[in-house]
């Protein structure tokens, strides 16, 4: 029988581009959280949001020092379930694949394609194995309360999107951008990958809300990406992400029937590896991440 997830909510924020603090926290503490996987990409905000514990980092650093293929993911991810985090939102600028989301448009994805080819993408590896399952990356519980904030605050939000996950941190050629479109993808990105593997591993519910800053570089009206269009449109929607958050957390702090998410229990029946083999030292350094399961 596995050990009981956590009951006590405590809502992470990952914030992305034009994304470096969260506002109406009470109680703030910027604080260095150390992590046996690396520097996270900034020390990370502490506070209370209408009396809702909160846990912010922006992934970026802040004054966004960090470029997407830089970003600790791992440190990050580990750095936030060390703190206690239980619900981790994504907020991140993409690109539109399809006309019909143009740029201002908010959309609750629930899949990604990982096309990003050099980051560390597991806690597990030589001396702990495990896999869990990926299927369904988003947490649906998180996915309905953002849906039901974006509603309240009446924000234009589509539910459901493929996120297409480039390695950047250039911008994709007219041929990539042709060529996800061609797979069905919605929007895409540099950053929810492995960060929503990461969190699975970790048995924090994730679910992002990706706020469409440009059309990418196929549509015939926008030759080329620009950073200076994308914080133009982060700027003009700053106030709708706000809100939609501050909302978000009283829904998701209320939620009783969290504990019993798939997401908090990942690890149930992903480890592979013989006891008698593990490797005291990795065992140490996934402490947080998997303390619930290797402990039992
Ligand atoms: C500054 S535009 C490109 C940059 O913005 C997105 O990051 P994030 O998801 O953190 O908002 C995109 O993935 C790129 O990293
Ligand atoms: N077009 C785009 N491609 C990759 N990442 C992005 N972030 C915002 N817009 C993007």
């Amino acid at each position: 029988m596995s050990a009981a997830p956590a009951a006590t909510p405590v809502i992470g924020v990952l914030g992305g581009s034009g994304v470096y603090d969260i506002a109406g926290l009470a109680n703030k503490r910027w604080v260095k959280v150390d992590s046996p996987f690396g520097e996270p990409s900034d020390e990370l905000l502490f506070g209370d949001l209408d009396g809702q514990r909160m846990v912010f980092l922006p992934r970026h650093g802040r004054g966004h020092r960090i470029a997407p293929h830089e970003i600790n993911f791992r440190a990050n991810i580990d750095a936030l379930k060390r703190s206690g985090v239980t619900d981790l939102v994504s907020v991140s600028a993409v690109g539109s694949l399809k006309e019909e989301l143009p740029p201002g448009t908010f959309v609750l994805v629930d899949q990604f394609i990982d096309r990003t080819i050099a980051r560390h993408k597991s806690f597990f590896g030589t001396g702990m194995v495990a896999h869990v399952s990926l299927a369904h990356p988003v947490c649906r519980r998180l996915g309905d309360h953002l849906e039901a904030s974006a509603s309240a605050a009446g924000i234009r939000t589509v539910r459901g999107g493929t996120y297409l996950v480039m390695e950047g941190p250039q911008f994709s050629t007219k041929a990539e951008s042709e060529l996800y479109r061609s797979w069905g993808c919605d929007v895409i990105g540099m950053t929810n990958m492995p960060e929503a593997k990461l969190a699975r591993e970790a048995e924090i519910c994730y679910a992002t809300v990706a706020m469409v800053t440009d059309f990418d570089c196929w549509h015939p009206g926008h030759d080329a990406v620009t950073v200076q269009q994308i914080i133009h449109v982060l700027l003009a929607n700053a106030d709708k992400a706000r809100s939609l958050l501050h909302d978000a957390a009283a829904r998701i702090g209320a939620d009783g029937a969290a504990p019993a998410c798939g997401c908090r229990h990942a690890l149930d029946h992903a480890l592979i590896t013989a006891p008698e083999v593990r490797d005291p030292a990795v065992l140490a350094r996934l402490d947080a991440v998997a303390g619930r399961v290797l402990r039992r």
